[in-house]
């Protein structure tokens, strides 16, 4: 089985390097991730400039071939399939912060198992809870293996990935759960250059309702959250209501 994996916080975050080196007991790995941090850049792909494909030994991912790209998650990718083979899997993560409810419409993480959706392969988000003390990527990992391993033998359907977010310390169990309401409540921060010249800050505050059988209630309580995900963002329970609205168009 050969597993493409990739992130958004670089090829030199602890999360991929614990994350990459454990896929190895499912099968063929390889790495391609951004050079640089690309935290919540969503689905962003780069097509107006070129991109670089870069062999990177220095990432510490000793025999697994591995490679940075100067663009964000979903580029990786892009460019990971197309030069090194579609994959049977892309894994993605794991992420430095959870990603839960509506941070799935910001984050790269995601994105990077968005993108292996959109091109028909089976895909995983995993998203680490770094409220805790210690970041225990070693844990996650070995789920991580666990829940790819079942993810294999079951099979994913056509443009659905799973969201997966473990808790700060050990687990407590796994719950399936559906998204919250999680989400940043943002400021902008505005400040002035050496020149006087205005420059602006977009800082959040993270707020969410812990609604029983949602993916933050889940991790707060210290379970790991798995959720399904669908690329289709049709609200199918309006259809009826917004065909009656254009009959009086
Ligand atoms: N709207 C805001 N979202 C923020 C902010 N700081 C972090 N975030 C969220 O974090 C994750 C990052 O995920 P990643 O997978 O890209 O690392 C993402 O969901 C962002 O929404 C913030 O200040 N505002």
């Amino acid at each position: 089985m050969r597993i493409l994996v990739s992130n958004d916080d670089g090829i030199f975050s602890p999360g991929i390097k614990a994350l990459g080196l454990a896929m190895r007991a499912l099968g063929e790995v390889y790495v391609v991730a951004p050079d640089v941090e690309q935290s919540a850049v969503g689905h962003g792909i780069t097509v107006r400039r070129p991109l670089r494909f870069k062999h990177t030994a220095s990432a510490g991912f000793g025999e697994v071939p591995a490679y940075r790209v100067d663009g964000t998650p979903a580029d990786c990718v892009v460019l990971g399939v197309h030069l090194l083979g579609r994959p049977d899997l892309v894994v993605s993560g794991i992420n430095i912060g959870v990603n839960l409810g509506l941070d799935l419409t910001h984050s790269g993480t995601v994105a990077a198992a968005l993108e292996g959706t959109s091109l028909g392969i089976p895909s995983i988000a995993f998203s680490l809870d770094t409220s805790g003390e210690e970041l225990n990527f070693a844990e996650a990992a070995a789920w991580a293996v666990r829940i790819a391993r079942l993810v294999m033998a079951k099979g994913l359907p056509k443009g659905v990935l799973l969201n997966v977010n473990f808790p700060a310390g050990v687990p407590k169990g796994v719950m399936v759960t559906r998204l919250s309401t999680h989400h940043w409540e943002d400021k902008v921060v505005e400040r002035l250059d050496p020149e006087g010249r205005p420059y602006y800050w977009i800082a959040g505050t993270p707020v969410g309702e812990e609604e029983e059988g949602t993916d933050l209630f889940a991790v707060r309580r210290g379970y790991i959250s798995i959720t399904p995900v669908s690329l289709d963002f049709t609200a199918g329970e309006l259809l009826a209501e917004v065909r009656r609205w254009v009959a009086e168009l």
